[in-house]
Parts: structure tokens; sequence; C-alpha cells
């Protein structure tokens, strides 16, 4: 009895975590499999190192990490579990996936709270298999056959843009094009509209929501708890008690798993053509998959349809929102733009102003702009993780053991000075010349490479070039006073970038002059 108490008294207890607190510590520094690759202790020691920066200072890990390879080099540790890289040489070899197994790392993917899509399946061959009845839908050929279904949304864009024009009331072209976005998306994998673009305020509500989503994930990386209690939180609840942007969202999110269970059942009776005027979307490419049926459950393939069309919100459009705000500051490269969509106009077939989509994509110029502006807002603004699982990879003189989560990161690899001089300027002559093209082509990778390549690429290089040409030819944006170059700084990590100036973009509009 006596022993008991004495064991069990605070200083017995205080001491037993001070020695496993030190031998675990002592053990990650200097006997663990990573303890050779350079880094801070702290990091090495602990998560809670990336913790603080997630959470307290949030989502500046991202940041962080960029300042420790400046003074420990292209190759660290930035936990006691996960390596990073900051070396543009190492980027084939770690994306590219020729030959052997890839998988995500689940820490980070499981904490985005939608297990079972295929963005954050870890496993390589489960992923290969819940993306490969995905590939058809999302190939270039049947977005060209959906072309009538963005150039639609982009009229509808366009006549919205048309109620400011001349009026001096000022437009938040931000919300405007994060509406388009998620009008497109939806329509496109889901088959409904939602109509965004109709709304006043152009929802813009759900786009902040977007935009401040990414703390959900940062916290459940530590706190493992945390997402799945909040998704325990009943939808109807939400929408009756919380603030009106998170209800708003809620409703849309309760919508879609309504809509997703509709059309699996009604995927069974699905015939093309048919007089019922189903629209065949990803809910069917799925139920007439080889999937496993538990694939096929409502809610893992709910899981599917909330992330393929998330991903196609805020990434499109805050490439759009940039080359938006830079082209139109510009005048230069404004002219150079429109006589290139003149010329192409005067040559076309018709001499019709709307040029199509296979014209768009020849044109070297715009295409340079549009390259440019992925370059400087790749979508994402964390590290993506990729696992060997059983073998080692080589890094310099270094070998990294088999299952080590590393990771690089793109925006940092698209402001590495090396590739890219003056990397934080906007400067589409970057992509015109060949030569110079050439010494990036193997990194500049906006929507990544290999197998975990992103699904919509073809979706959202068809949007930007479609939105692009039409504002060009219709309008003239003026931001002075109103929106600055630094609202377009990288300020935090919410999973995709988050900016200085959020999504917002204000500007007075007028229809171009002749
Ligand atoms: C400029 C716009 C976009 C950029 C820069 C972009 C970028 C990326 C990147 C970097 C990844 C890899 C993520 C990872 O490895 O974890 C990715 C994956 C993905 N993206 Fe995009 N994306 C864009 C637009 C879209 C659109 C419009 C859609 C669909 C509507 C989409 C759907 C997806 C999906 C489903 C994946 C997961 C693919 C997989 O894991 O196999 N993205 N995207």
């Amino acid at each position: 009895m006596e022993l008991t108490s004495s064991l069990l008294s605070w200083q017995s207890i205080a001491l037993t975590a001070v020695l496993y607190f030190s031998t675990l510590a002592f053990y990650r520094l200097y006997l663990h499999p990573l303890a050779k690759f350079p880094g801070p202790k702290l990091a090495a020691i602990t998560r809670y190192y990336e913790a603080y920066y997630d959470i307290i200072k949030n989502g500046q890990y991202t940041f962080k990490i960029a300042d420790m390879h400046k003074k420990y080099g292209p190759i660290i540790r930035i936990s006691p579990y996960e390596l990073h890289i900051n070396d543009p040489s190492y980027f084939e070899k770690l994306y590219c996936h020729s030959g052997g197994k890839w998988n995500k790392y689940d820490w980070a993917v499981d904490a985005q709270c939608a297990i079972g899509a295929i963005i954050f399946t870890p496993d390589h061959d489960r992923h290969k298999a819940r993306r490969l009845p995905l590939n058809a839908y999302f190939s270039k050929a049947n977005i060209f056959r959906h072309k009538d279904l963005i150039v639609a949304k982009v009229d509808k864009l366009c006549s919205r843009i048309a109620e400011f024009s001349g009026t001096g009331r000022i437009i938040d072209l931000g919300a405007a094009i994060s509406a388009f976005q998620r009008d497109v998306s939806t329509e496109f994998v889901l088959g409904k509209d939602y109509k965004n673009l109709d709304q006043d305020d152009f929802g813009v509500g759900m786009t902040l929501v977007f935009h401040g989503g990414g703390a959900m994930w940062r916290l459940t990386k530590h706190i493992r708890w945390y997402g799945p209690a909040m998704l325990a939180i009943p939808k109807d609840f939400l929408i009756k008690n919380a603030g009106p942007n998170t209800a708003n969202f809620m409703r849309y999110a309760q919508d879609s798993e309504h809509e997703t269970a509709r059309l699996l059942e009604a995927a069974a009776t699905y015939k093309p053509g048919g007089d019922d005027g189903q629209r065949r979307t990803i809910v069917h490419e799925i139920f007439d998959s080889d999937l496993l049926e538990e694939d096929k459950s409502v809610a893992r393939v709910f899981a599917d349809v909330a992330t393929v069309t998330g991903a196609g919100f805020e990434t499109t459009a805050s490439v759009l929102r940039l080359i938006v705000y830079h082209v139109f500051s510009n005048p230069a490269i404004l002219g150079r733009l429109r006589d290139e969509l003149a010329h192409a106009t005067s040559g076309s077939d018709d001499g019709s102003s709307t040029l199509p989509l296979q014209t768009l994509e020849q044109l070297p110029y715009l295409t340079a702009v549009l390259m440019e502006g992925m370059r400087l807002s790749p979508a994402l603004a964390t590290r993506l993780q990729r696992i060997a699982p059983d073998r080692e990879l080589i890094y310099d003189r270094y070998r990294i053991p088999a299952g080590t989560p590393v990771g690089m990161t793109t925006l940092l690899m698209h402001m590495d000075e090396r590739l890219y001089p003056e990397p934080h300027r906007f400067e589409p002559e970057r992509w015109v010349d060949p030569e110079a093209r050439k010494k990036t082509e193997k990194t500049y990778a906006p929507f990544s490479r290999g197998t975990r390549i992103c699904l919509g690429m073809h979706l959202a290089w068809a949007e930007v070039y479609l939105v692009m040409a039409a504002l060009l030819q219709k309008f003239d944006f003026d931001f002075e006073g109103l929106t600055h170059e630094d609202h377009f700084e990288v300020m935090s990590d919410q999973f995709i970038i988050s900016t200085k100036g959020k999504a917002v973009l204000q500007a007075c509009v007028s229809h171009r002059m002749a």
C-alpha cells in the first residue's frame, strides 16, 4: 500500500515523464534512422514544432521550411518522421514515378477528413484503382466535348460583369471568378448548377469558407480527434446555428451529398441520350466501374464528389485572379495579348470574335501569360509527400530509409532564383524564349506530375483560356486605389494558397474601347 502510494506520488509521475521524454528525445536525435539528416533539433524531437507553425502561427510551416533550407541545406528533417527537399533536380525522381510504388503520407491526408477520396488515398494501388474510372471523364477529349458548358458559363460571367460596366459601381471580380469556377466544377462533375453566378454577391461567403478551410486540416493533423468530431456534428444543427457562411456551405454539402445518393440510384437505369434527361457524371463512371462494392457506397462516392468538385474551386480561381490583375494592370502585356487575339480573329474562318479553344491553345503569348500565372500561383501551398514503401531512395550522399515521407513544395520550386530570375515578377517573357523554357520544362509543375498528377488539369486549362480570351475582348478593368500587387503575396498554407488580399479583386469595369 505504502509502495503503491509512493509510486503514484506526483514526484514519481513527474520523474517517469521526464525520463520517458528525455529517452525519446535522445533516441530521435541520435539513434533514429533519420538522425543523420540536418535540421533544427527541436523539429527532430517533436512534431509540436510543426504544430506551432501550423496552429499558433496559422499556416506558416511552408515558409519556416523555406528558411530552414537556407540554414541547413537542400535536404532537411522537418519532423521526427519526415524529410523535405528543396532541390529542383530531385523533382523528377520524387514525382515522375518511373516504376515502383509511391504512396502518400497517411498522417497528412487522413487529416483532410475525406477518407476514401482519390486525392487522399495514400496507398499506391488503391489510388490507381480508384482513379482509373475517372481518367476518361477528365481526358482532354471529354473536356472538348463539354466546352459548350464552359462557354455558357463564361458568357454568364461576362453578362454579370457587364452589369457593373460604366456604372461607377465597384465589382469584386475575385468573387465573380470564384462563382464561375464553382458553377463550372459542380455542373461538370455532378451535373448540377448551383447558380453562384446568379447571386447578387456571387456567393462570396462560400469563397471565404474555402479560404479558411485549411485550419481544420492543420488542427486535425496534430489533434487527431478534432476533424472527426467536427464532422460528427449533424449538418442540420450547423445550418441552424452556425454563422451564415458556414451554414451556406453546409447547405451546399448536404445538397450535393443527396444529389450523389440520387445519382447512384439513377445510374442503374442510365441510358445515353435517354428521355429522362440524365446527364452522365462522375457518379455514373464510378457506378459502372470494376471498383469493389465498398468503393461504390454513397459515403465513398461522395468523398470523391466533394473533393473533385472542391479541387476545381479556389485552385483555378486563384490563378485567374492573379492573371487578370497582372494583365489588366500592365498596358504592354495587355496590348500584346489583344494584338495576338485580333490577329487570330481576323484569320479565323468566319471572322468570329469567339475563338475556339483549339485556336486559343495555339496562341504563344496567351499561353505564356497563363503559364506565368500558374508558376506564381500553383494552387497548393503545402508540401506533397511521397513515400517509397519498399525501397531506399538516394539523395546526394544520403540514403533515405524505405517508408520515409519525403516532400517537396512546388510553390518554393517555382520561386527558385536559379530557374526564374526575379522570381516574384510576373514575366510572361520567360515562356516565350524556347531556350529559357527548356531549362524549366522538367520542374515547372503547377499540376504536379506522375500518377498523382492533377485530374482536372485539362478542365483548368480550358477554363483559363476561355475566360481570359473573353475578358480581353470585352472589358477594361481599372484597379487603381482598389487592388495592389501585394494583395497576391502568399501569406499562409490553407492547403490551398492563401494570399494577403484573400480572394478579393476589386475593380472598376468598363466595356472595352474599340
Ligand atoms: C489551375 C488549377 C489547378 C491546379 C494548379 C491544380 C493542382 C493540383 C495539384 C498540384 C494536384 C496534386 C495534389 C497532390 O499530389 O496531393 C492536384 C490534384 C488533383 N486535382 Fe487539381 N489543380 C487545379 C485544378 C483542378 C480542377 C479544375 C479539378 C477538377 C474539377 C482538379 C481536380 C484534382 C483532383 C481530383 C486531384 C487528385 C488527383 C489524384 O490524386 O489522382 N484540379 N491538382
